[in-house]
């Protein structure tokens, strides 16, 4: 009779990047994993000796990665993709997504459009997502039934839509809806007021009560364009983040998206309050709302994670991509190729997101303990091949076609670049019904 331990899963690959500790590559090494959680990273060769796995992976040309953290994104936006291009913020929002989304989104919208987001997700190694859109309750499902972890907002904005009448409207939707998921282990939920210029000061106050009690994250658009901060100064006299001050918002739980337009006096106020910033890289150079100083966040110690924004205004949801780019702008922005290595690069697509999301004890990191949450990518593609450096290849050469396999808490969910948990053909039938739908009805809108 054999005396090996029985576990669930065995993981071995050529490269495991564990993220944390720091810059450390395993080679030939192998994860056990039992009950979701990680058990033990050892050598290939020790582990077949001491475990009997119920079913074990073979990754001879592969590096595993903890799975992709995306700390910003619309993920039902994926039903608007390419609907309204080459606009600045203020434009695309006011004459083309908020029409369009005051007449087609419903909750059967976001679920069909968080679905086809989290497959695109799956696919490109991202396991978690921070979700801030209409009809919550719909990205819940949608990322429950795909077996992703997520964050989900409980959205306001201080207007009538579809979704919600008025902020304690909104308020009293997202709460029940926390309460309602409260036992499922892969959901949290954020406070996700849209911007300063669509939240008033009595709307951020009613938020930040409910905040402070529940030790909730508030995930925040902030000093996304120069229009942001004229209107704050215009209306309030301050910009936003110095209101954001005043009101108490600044705060460890504070996840502000974009922070493209910043002094030197409100970086250091950012890492004072120890608040987390989500770089959208794509985002911000579409909508041309400019270069976030991330070189000068991160040197002045800012936890700085990645997101994709919506597949409206990227057009990707696309974290290889985003890496490439945080990496490239970080080095022309600052005049200095040593500016964001690419290990540092890796650990804001990964732990650092995790930790704005205060999930960093769970997931974000290939560490014993940790939920299973992670990626595998083929190197054996040419343009990978030769390989001095595996962390080189994954921010600089490779992208998220060579992802082959996606594991959350434990379980499978792309399996040699097959979604486990989602139907590929009811996506399209879907996603061509919305296209026909909206083609139909929308002349006068785009
Ligand atoms: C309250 S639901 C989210 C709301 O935000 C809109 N949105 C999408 N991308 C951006 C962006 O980059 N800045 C500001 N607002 C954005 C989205 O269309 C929803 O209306
Ligand atoms: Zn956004």
């Amino acid at each position: 009779m054999s005396n090996r331990e029985e576990i669930d899963t065995l993981i071995e690959a050529k490269w495991i990047i564990p993220v944390e500790p720091a810059e450390i590559v395993l080679n030939q090494h192998a994860i056990a994993i039992d009950h979701g959680i990680i058990k033990n990273i050892l050598p290939i060769a020790e582990a077949s000796q001491r475990y009997q796995p119920q079913q074990t992976f073979t990754l001879n040309d592969h590096a595993l990665i903890p799975g992709l953290v995306n700390l910003h994104t619309h993920a039902a936006m994926t039903l608007l993709r390419g609907l309204a291009d080459d606009l600045p913020l203020m434009e695309w929002l006011n004459k083309h997504i908020w029409p369009a989304e005051n007449q087609y989104v419903n909750a059967q919208f976001v679920l069909d459009g968080t679905r086809l987001a989290c497959a695109e997700m799956i696919k490109g190694g991202i396991t978690c997502f921070n979700d801030m859109y209409f009809f919550p309750e719909s990205c819940a499902q949608a990322a429950a039934s795909s077996g992703m972890r997520a964050a989900i907002g409980m959205i306001v904005i201080d207007f009538p839509t579809t979704y919600a009448s008025d902020a304690d409207d909104y308020l009293a939707k997202g709460l029940e809806l926390r309460d309602k998921y409260q036992h499922n282990p892969l959901l949290s939920f954020c406070f996700a007021p849209h911007a300063p210029y669509t939240v008033s000061d009595k709307t951020f106050n009613s938020i930040l009560t409910y905040a402070e009690q529940l030790d909730a994250a508030i995930h925040i658009h902030l000093h996304e364009t120069q229009d942001e901060i004229r209107i704050s100064m215009e209306s309030s006299g301050v910009r936003p983040i110095e209101r954001m001050q005043q009101l108490g918002l600044l705060s460890p739980n504070l996840i502000a998206v974009h922070m493209v337009h910043l002094t030197d006096h409100e970086i250091k106020l950012l890492h004072q309050y120890n608040c987390s910033i989500a770089h959208c890289p794509s985002s911000n150079m579409k909508l041309a709302s400019g270069f976030a100083p991330i070189s000068s966040l991160v040197n002045q110690g800012v936890n700085v994670g990645l997101g994709t924004d919506g597949a409206a205004s990227n057009n990707r949801l696309d974290m290889f991509e985003e890496m490439r780019l945080a990496a490239l702008l970080a080095k022309a922005n600052s005049g200095r190729a040593d500016a964001l290595p690419a290990h540092q690069v890796l650990r804001m697509a990964t732990l650092n997101g995790a930790n704005a999301l205060g999930l960093g004890e769970s997931t974000g990191s290939l560490t014993v303990g940790k939920a299973a949450d992670i990626a595998a990518i083929d190197f054996s593609h040419l343009n990978l091949t030769p390989c001095y450096d595996p962390v080189s290849h994954l921010i600089y050469a490779a992208s998220r076609e060579h992802v082959s396999h996606v594991w959350v808490n434990g379980r499978i969910l792309l399996e040699d670049k097959e979604l486990t948990t989602l139907n590929e053909a009811e996506l399209h039938y879907r996603a061509a019904m919305w296209q026909e739908r909206i083609t139909a009805t929308s002349q006068q809108l785009f």
